[in-house]
């Protein structure tokens, strides 16, 4: 248990909820000291009561046991809500930062790195609470403390040794409580992973997006059977500590009994000697039933803090990361293309034992011209954007804006003068304005803009036929706040629609420097692709585009075409100039042309 960690997540609760956790703390020093009030209130009443009864004195007692009676009831419930207080400022807190971290993050690779990703799942789904779990810990341990301390106080009034007495009779409590928390500790790291791929199986079975294909190839049973096997899994590791828990602790309870029991015969006898009154004991059995709960509780608090602590190191991990891609301490501004973006000799690989995608590139994008790449699955075109977004850098090599090492540049400045269109574009479950507005959110306040970039990518009239126009929601997993009136009114796009939607964020910048549509037409029937490339082209107008596309035919404008294949550039130059090589350009825009010419006269017959 890091002292290190443990000191970040109380910073963390401090700066989310400073006053909430002084009351808190005062509740918990109440709630500590509390059952000792009410023993020893109690003990001085039956002695009062045993001699003669001074009227006044009894008043004034009973009236502060009924007070520290109060308090002990009240506390609790009082604790319960300024916890549950604290707890939700501070989660919002930890949310905040573990996004805004996340946000940071320049590049792609942490998105493609399965043990980042596992860190950042745990951080999300229990690291953001941790801050608040070791504030109730630690309060928890307060109040035990107190607890304990105070009555083994009270009890050295009564002589030593039935402070040790009592303290012992708990013993066999706090050493199987020290056992079980071990051991529930390596069972919530041992089923971390089986509990994720359960959470996996569950999204997926559920989910919209799967469950055509589950239904059509009937894959489903095969995946719930994988995931039952780790709900198995979980439970057979919680089953095996439940009976551990079971045999130790009803053992020990007996044996705790037995002290506890020996302590109160030894304690009677005592009384009726005459050596302790009988306030004394009824201290003492208050005291025994407190000791073991308090120095149970103490444990369970300290495993918790020590629990939390463990997962809070991967909030704390995923925070701290930093940047992904170095970042100059002053990068430079991002000047308007003038001249090009060029690749220089670029080779690239995603990580240093797998395969080389490029392999020493150059290629130069002029700032106001079109270059289409062309090549076969695999051929590495997507990474090449991936490159000139800065999503990756070089593994050598260099990508130059107007000569500048993009390395060199800011990151937000950069992306600010590029807009891609990507194949895999994401349909957001969010309002059409808003799936639109993602490429640039200053448009929510400019209607006008996002209707002009619908009407560029073709599907301004689609949208303005929803229920709530461009208000309708994109999705059927939720409604919003506005379709409450009417749950239905959410749509699902087609995928040539959503495609057109995915042209229109990418649009919706009027003048970026560069514009990359990578497969931006595959959903597309043909008249939609040939209506949408005519006005992309007027949108690429006098500014640097690069295309990618399977379909030779809409690179067939092109000013430079050129060919990947191998991560090298196999072929380059003009459409006329590359059938005129007759090489791989040409053979594949054959193949394509002649599918197009033997399949026509087929349909219409
Ligand atoms: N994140 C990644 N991690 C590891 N390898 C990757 C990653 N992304 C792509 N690759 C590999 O890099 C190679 C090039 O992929 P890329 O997506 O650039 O090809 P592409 O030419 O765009 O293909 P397509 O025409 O199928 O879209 C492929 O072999 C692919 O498996």
């Amino acid at each position: 248990m890091s002292p290190r960690v443990i000191g970040r997540a109380l910073t963390l609760a401090r700066h989310a909820a400073a006053a909430h956790i002084a009351g808190y703390l005062a509740l918990s020093v109440l709630g500590g000291l509390a059952p000792l009030a009410v023993a020893w209130l109690g003990k001085l009443v039956i002695d009062r009561l045993a001699g003669p009864v001074r009227w006044l004195d009894m008043v004034g007692l009973t009236v502060a046991l009924a007070g520290a009676g109060v308090a002990a009831a009240v506390v609790p419930p009082a604790v319960r809500y300024v916890r549950a207080e604290s707890d939700r400022r501070v989660n919002l807190l930890a949310v905040e930062h573990l996004y805004a971290s996340v946000d940071r993050f320049v590049g792609l690779r942490r998105f493609e790195d399965p043990a980042f990703l596992d860190r950042l799942q745990i951080a999300r789904a229990s690291g953001v609470n941790s801050p608040g779990m070791v504030v109730d810990g630690g309060l928890g341990v307060l109040r035990s403390l107190l607890t304990v301390v105070g009555f083994a106080g009270a009890l050295l009034v009564l002589g030593p040794g039935v402070t040790a007495a009592v303290l012992l009779s708990a013993a066999p409590a706090l050493a199987a409580e020290i056992a079980l928390s071990r051991r529930r500790a390596a069972v919530v790291a041992e089923v971390g992973q089986a509990e994720r791929r359960e959470m996996f199986y569950s999204t997926l079975l559920t989910s919209p997006q799967a469950a055509k294909e589950l239904r059509l190839f009937g894959a489903g049973p095969y995946l719930w059977r994988r995931m039952l096997a780790e709900i198995r899994t979980i439970d057979g590791a919680h089953r095996r500590i439940d009976r551990r828990e079971l045999v130790l602790q009803g053992g020990l309870a007996v044996l705790g009994a037995a002290v506890a029991g020996a302590l109160l015969l030894w304690t009677v006898r005592a009384a009726a000697a005459g050596a302790l009154t009988i306030g004394d004991v009824a201290l003492v059995v208050a005291a025994v039933g407190s000791v073991q709960a308090a120095l149970a509780g103490l444990v369970t608090e300290i495993v918790a803090v020590h629990q939390a602590a463990l997962l809070f190191e991967h909030y704390v991990r995923v925070v701290d990361a930093g940047p992904d891609l170095p970042v100059r301490r002053t990068p430079l501004p991002v000047a308007p293309l003038r001249r090009g973006v060029e690749f220089r000799d670029v080779w690239f690989r995603y990580a240093p034992d797998q395969p080389w995608v490029l392999r020493g590139v150059d290629l130069v994008l002029p700032a106001d011209g079109c270059t289409a790449v062309v090549g076969l699955n695999g051929a590495g075109k997507t990474t090449l954007v991936k490159l000139l977004c800065r999503l990756y850098d070089p593994t050598r090599g260099a990508v130059l804006w107007d000569g500048v090492d993009l390395r060199d540049l800011d990151p937000a400045q950069l992306r600010r003068r590029i807009r891609a269109v990507f194949q895999d574009a994401v349909p957001y479950d969010l309002t059409a304005r808003e799936n639109i507005a993602i490429g640039d959110l200053t448009a929510l306040e400019h209607p006008g803009r996002i209707e002009a970039a619908a009407r560029r990518a073709g599907v301004h009239d689609v949208l303005d036929r929803l229920p709530n126009g461009y208000d309708t929601l994109l999705t059927r997993l939720f409604f919003s706040e506005d379709d409450r009136a009417d749950p239905s009114t959410g749509v699902v796009l087609s995928g040539g629609q959503w495609q057109r939607l995915a042209i229109a964020r990418g649009l919706l910048l009027e003048q970026p420097d560069l514009l990359v549509l990578d497969e931006p037409s595959s959903a597309l029937d043909a008249e939609a692709e040939h209506e949408v490339h005519t006005r992309l082209r007027e949108h690429r107008q006098g500014r640097a585009s690069l295309l990618i596309s399977h379909r030779l035919g809409v690179l067939r404008e092109a000013d430079l075409i050129v060919v990947l294949a191998d991560g090298r550039i196999a072929e380059r130059g003009t459409h006329d100039e590359l059938l005129a090589r007759d090489d791989a350009y040409a053979r594949l825009f054959h193949l394509q042309a002649s599918g197009y010419r033997t399949a026509l006269p087929e349909q219409v017959a």
